[in-house]
């Protein structure tokens, strides 16, 4: 379902990341450890095709991610890969359910579980509310909710408990996890932070730099 192979990645000579090769089945859950700087973050943008690698191959159901480009890229990925990240990207100024609406209609996808989606993430009371106005913690849910609004094969999650306190990280890694297996999809996490070793088995830790 999704394969990584042999993938060469820097940002300059002097900054060369040794990539793990990294191969799940869908429903499959997997953790990214790794200290500060030592690539966690590039890591998941290859593997989200936010970043081409020099060389090798990121394969998800059939499509080979690092040879996509432009709209196509864009399409595949939003229709494919969920993407939470490190700091929200949500529009601010727009309520949470228009969050949610832009990113179907980016890929042409009749919003028929949104509301469902909140729901779960217990935050349908907030929906009319613009995203300026929540808490950090609601915030973050909603970045999640829209990361999964189109029911992506792939989940990414960029430290998605690092402000939070033991309890609300807690939930939001179960989030993640419920989400993922309801829609069969492959969970990736990466972060720094060791409480989350506790709620997933499979772990991968990153070198740093070669
Ligand atoms: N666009 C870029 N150009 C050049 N160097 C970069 C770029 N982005 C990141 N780096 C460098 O690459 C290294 C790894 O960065 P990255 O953000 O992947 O680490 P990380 O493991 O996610 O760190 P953290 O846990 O602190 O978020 C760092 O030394 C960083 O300064």
């Amino acid at each position: 379902m999704l394969s990584v192979r042999n993938i060469q990645f820097q940002y300059s000579p002097d900054l060369k990341f040794q990539i793990p090769d990294i191969s799940m089945s869908a429903g499959d859950e997997l953790l990214i450890l790794g200290k500060s700087g030592s690539g966690k973050t590039t890591i998941l943008n290859i593997l989200g095709g936010l970043l081409k690698p020099q060389s090798g191959e990121i394969i998800l159901n059939d499509t080979k991610i690092n040879l996509l480009k432009g709209a196509e890229l864009d399409k595949f990925r939003g229709k494919n890969i969920g993407i939470v990240f490190q700091k929200p990207h949500i529009l601010a100024p727009l309520t949470v359910e228009e969050n949610l609406k832009l990113a179907n209609y980016f890929v042409g996808r009749k919003e028929d579980q949104n509301l469902n989606l909140l729901k779960e993430l217990g935050i349908l009371d907030k929906r009319k509310s613009k995203v300026n106005t929540l808490s950090e913690g609601e915030a973050q849910r909603v970045s999640i909710a829209r990361a999964l609004a189109n029911h992506p094969k792939l989940i990414l999650a960029d430290e998605p408990t690092a402000s939070l306190d033991d309890e609300n990280a807690q939930a939001v890694i179960k989030l993640l996890q419920e989400q993922a297996k309801k829609y069969s999809a492959a969970l990736i996490i990466v972060t720094h932070d060791q409480r989350v070793k506790d709620h997933i088995s499979n772990h991968l830790i990153m070198g740093g730099l070669s």
